[in-house]
């Protein structure tokens, strides 16, 4: 699928147990790994930690930390992954600058839609800058750090302490400012108490669509938690982008809030992971109104809950006709407060559902509208955009065939 330079082998040589290796140290800095697409220029030596070996004797795979402070016109990346991760990132050109899409160019112009200020009883927080459109993406934001959860699994504390510590220190200035002046969680050391109640979880690498890493985004961990939030976060690994984006329109001053969990968990469920997981007792908007409020709104998740399961069984099950009703179903009740605006989404899963029942008129209606969703939405990532296209032109290929 791609080519990754082997003629520079620093990248595939593990430097041993923390240590520095002289292979390293030998290596022209910057480090440039050629690849079928373009370089990427690693600001420092890549450092390594090789995994105890595992008892069927497989090699384990060394974890490397590489940075650049070049990545994404400065803002810098730490990464501490497998080199396998690493080398597919780099062969799907994850960190290629590439200019922004018009949507996002023309929203860039509008000025920032945010800022980061303290917010009563939750320290800090982001708010609106501007008045934010329905489906607007509010914010783009790269990882600081990212780190495969294998190596967080499998290192020795003070080894997986010593490299994080070095992965944010190896940031450039401004962005190493922001990750250490994020709020702190009560771990007993530094790198943990910043990771803690900042990190995300997304997926990176390859083997069966990517394996979970932890990514600290230092402009997103500002959003606070809301039962029923107003804005959503998606994250492209192509792109190595997370955007933010709102549910609803959103007044200037307002708070933009995102769910920390499911938004289907009933309350007693999402208040105790809160608590136990994240350290705070919520006080949402909703956590805060009237008896009668929240018990509507769960009725409201435990309807959708149902919903999306039965649709998941019928689909499954090939009842295609019966997953196409409650998707229909489930698609009018849905509404824009509680849910992702990510129509196009569902809107591409009911093209699907349309073209396996053998429903080509509407597979092409609903396909179609994935396709025009895709377009104003705008994001950074336009994969979604050319599977749509995909769908779009291979459904209008088997119509002109039947028309034949
Ligand atoms: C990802 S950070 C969000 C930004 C953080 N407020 C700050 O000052 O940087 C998560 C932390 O914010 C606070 N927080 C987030 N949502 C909250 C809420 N709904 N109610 C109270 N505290 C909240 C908690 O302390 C939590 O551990």
């Amino acid at each position: 699928k791609y080519s990754t330079s082997r003629s520079n082998q620093c990248l595939y040589f593990p430097a041993g147990r923390l240590e520095w290796s002289s292979h390293f140290n030998s290596c022209p800095l910057p480090e440039v790994i050629a690849t079928g697409k373009a370089p990427v220029a690693w600001s420092f030596p890549p450092n390594c930690i090789t995994p105890p070996p595992t008892e069927n004797k497989t090699s384990p795979k060394p974890d490397c930390l590489f940075s650049s402070t070049a990545f994404r016109n400065g803002h810098g990346i730490s990464l501490v992954a497998s080199t396998i991760t690493t080398s597919h990132l780099i062969g799907i050109g994850s960190f290629n600058d590439e200019p922004l899409p018009l949507a996002a160019q023309r929203r860039e112009s509008l000025g920032p839609a945010y800022k980061i200020v303290p917010v009563e009883g939750k320290g800090m927080g982001v708010v609106s800058a501007r008045h934010i459109k329905r489906g607007e993406i509010i914010m783009m934001d790269y990882p600081a750090v990212l780190i495969g959860t294998s190596f967080l699994a499998n290192s020795k504390p003070h080894h997986r302490r010593r490299i994080l510590k070095k992965a944010i220190k190896q940031l450039p200035e401004g962005t190493r400012k922001k990750v250490e002046g994020l709020s702190r969680g009560k771990e007993e050391y530094e790198v943990d108490a910043i990771l803690g109640p900042n990190a995300n979880t997304v997926l990176v690498g390859e083997e069966g669509g990517g394996q979970v890493h932890v990514g600290l985004f230092a402009e997103t961990a500002r959003i606070n938690h809301a039962c029923r939030p107003n804005a959503h976060s998606r994250f492209s690994e192509r792109r190595l982008t997370m955007e933010v984006m709102a549910h609803r329109a959103i007044k200037v001053g307002e708070e933009i809030t995102m769910s920390y969990i499911p938004i289907t968990t009933p309350i007693e469920e999402r208040k105790k992971y809160l608590k136990e997981h994240w350290g705070f007792e919520c006080t949402c908007s909703l956590c805060r109104s009237s008896p009668q409020d929240i018990e509507e709104s769960e009725s409201w998740r435990r309807r959708q809950k149902s919903l999306k399961a039965t649709i998941q069984d019928a689909t499954s099950g090939e009842f295609y006709s019966d997953a196409i009703a409650m998707s229909e179903e489930w698609l009018q009740f849905a509404d824009w407060d509680m849910v992702h605006p990510l129509w196009p989404e569902y809107h591409d899963s009911l093209a699907d559902l349309y073209f396996r029942n053998g429903d080509m008129m509407n597979a092409m209606r609903y396909a179609r509208m994935a396709y025009d969703g895709w377009v104003k939405f705008g994001s950074i990532d336009d994969e979604k955009l050319e599977n749509a296209k995909v769908l779009v032109d291979k459904l209008d290929k088997i119509s002109e065939e039947k028309r034949r």
